[in-house]
């Protein structure tokens, strides 16, 4: 039976190499900051004008209403973030875009495509870094065309971990998020690292360099693509109380094998964060 989804994949390899060319490209002029969810949570006209790009590229290559798209910037300009069986595409244009805005030099574009609500494949372009990563499910996870895989360590007390603490300053979240770190820095771990972009962290996990990345707070378009990249990297993914792996729910663990994810999970205070998909609060 013909393969209905590698001419997909292979084209979104090529949309997020020419968005990255944009991202690493855009102008002085273009990163003018403005906010969403905060003051911290930035969105710049880049964010804005790639995500056109790759939707127009898709609608262009696949035809205008064949598909469905979640993309960070649309659904925060008022689209739907609903997941059907109808093939979706999962976009964040420009992941980290407070690196982006700071030049701190982790930047990533994630593509994702779902049909039947399952994650059919995953692009991540960290595009400062010319670090293409890409994974189809079955079919193993590649970085710049490299096979990659994650680590084999086991001992909590050998590994390094990556979390961030997100866009919600809010105390009583800050709180939990920063005593959860010490948690697990006191293990002790041989280290907390984060690169400050969800996409680029679950790739640190999928090439062994790190053994698990974990947040609350961040979205779909966040850690789609990635999740593919670190299952077929042979990892797992679990949700923060150690259930399954639920792509809007707005939080997940990813690790190099479940002894590690679960001994994260003991240590994680879980505070609330508002799924991607419930539904919108009339005003
Ligand atoms: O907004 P963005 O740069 O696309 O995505 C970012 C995530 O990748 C990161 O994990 C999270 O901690 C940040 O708050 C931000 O949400
Ligand atoms: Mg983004």
């Amino acid at each position: 039976m013909a393969d209905p989804w590698q001419r997909a994949y292979d084209f979104a390899v090529e949309v997020a190499r020419k968005a990255g060319e944009e991202v690493r490209k855009a102008g002085e002029s273009e990163i003018k900051i403005m906010t969403k969810s905060s003051t911290v949570d930035l969105v710049t006209k880049t964010d804005e004008r790639v995500e056109k790009i790759i939707i127009g590229s898709l609608k262009e290559e696949f035809g205008p209403d064949a598909h469905c798209f979640i993309g960070e910037e649309s659904v925060a300009k008022g689209e739907a973030c609903i997941l059907t069986d109808k093939p979706t595409w999962i976009i964040d244009p420009v992941d980290g875009t407070t690196n982006f805005v700071h030049g701190f030099p982790f930047v990533a574009v994630s593509i994702a495509f779902a049909v039947n609500k399952e994650l059919e494949f995953g692009v991540v372009y960290s595009c400062l870094e010319d670090k293409m990563y890409k994974a189809r499910k079955g079919k193993g996870a590649f970085c710049n065309d490299e096979k990659i895989e994650v680590s084999d360590v086991t001992a909590i007390n050998k590994s390094i971990i990556i979390s961030e603490h997100g866009t919600d300053r809010s105390p009583e979240k800050v709180n939990k998020i920063f005593s959860t770190m010490q948690k697990i820095l006191c293990i002790p771990v041989h280290g907390l690292r984060g690169s400050g972009t969800a996409a680029t962290n679950m790739c640190l996990v999928a090439t062994g360099a790190v053994e698990a990345f974990f947040e609350i707070g961040i979205h779909c378009w966040d850690i789609a693509a990635g999740a593919v990249i670190v299952k077929e990297a042979g990892g797992v993914l679990l949700d923060v109380d150690g259930g399954p792996f639920d792509l809007m729910s707005r939080r997940m663990v990813s690790a190099n094998n479940e002894v590690i994810a679960k001994r994260i999970i003991k240590e994680i205070e879980i505070f609330p964060a508002v799924r991607d998909d419930a539904p919108v609060q009339k005003q």
